[in-house]
């Protein structure tokens, strides 16, 4: 698990606007796009109102945009696992779900519906599962959302992003 010390709200609304873009640039995978844009909205009143500005960046972001975020995630229980590249945060969320020690079948049963939910969507499956919390919801997840169309998917993958976003924020200020 990734440790840092975590912020309170006046130690984050006193950091310099750089170390600012550092802490949260992963809040949104591989995005660091997300802190700088949120970065003018210092000082936050709260933790919440931090995450309510994230969550609203992502909301208002292009169809185009929304779509390059959701491609930068990587597969679950996918290669980048596998050969330990994942970023930090992405490798603490899914091991915390025990993706990193799937049975082989649980692993060849993931893999085929990621291949499937991309091959039809273009994106991969993007969902927040420290909240699907176990394998057998994530893999209902997947088989439900194959089925929808790609305009819902496509919100539905940015409201993931979104709890995954909140998380992690939680995550490096004293709240979780
Ligand atoms: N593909 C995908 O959902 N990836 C992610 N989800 C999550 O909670 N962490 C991730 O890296």
């Amino acid at each position: 698990m990734y440790v840092r010390t975590k912020l309170t709200l006046e130690q984050l609304n006193a950091l310099p606007v750089s170390e600012f873009h550092k802490t949260f640039e992963n809040v949104v995978e591989c995005w660091p796009e997300a802190a700088i844009f949120c970065s003018a909205m210092l000082p936050f009143k709260s933790f919440e109102a931090m995450i309510v500005t994230f969550e609203n960046y992502l909301h208002r972001l292009s169809t185009e945009n929304k779509l390059r975020i959701l491609r930068l995630h990587p597969d679950l229980a996918g290669r980048l696992l596998d050969v330990q590249q994942l970023t930090e945060e992405s490798s603490y969320e899914q091991s915390s779900v025990g993706l990193d020690k799937l049975t082989p079948e649980d692993k060849r049963q993931i893999t085929a519906l990621n291949e499937e939910y991309k091959l039809k969507f273009g994106f991969p499956f993007v969902v927040c599962v420290r909240e699907a919390s176990k394998f057998e919801a994530i893999l209902r997840g997947i088989t439900e959302r194959v089925n929808n169309r790609p305009e819902q998917e496509l919100e539905t993958g940015i409201n993931e992003v979104k709890k995954i976003c909140r998380l992690r924020i939680l995550q490096l200020v004293n709240q979780l």
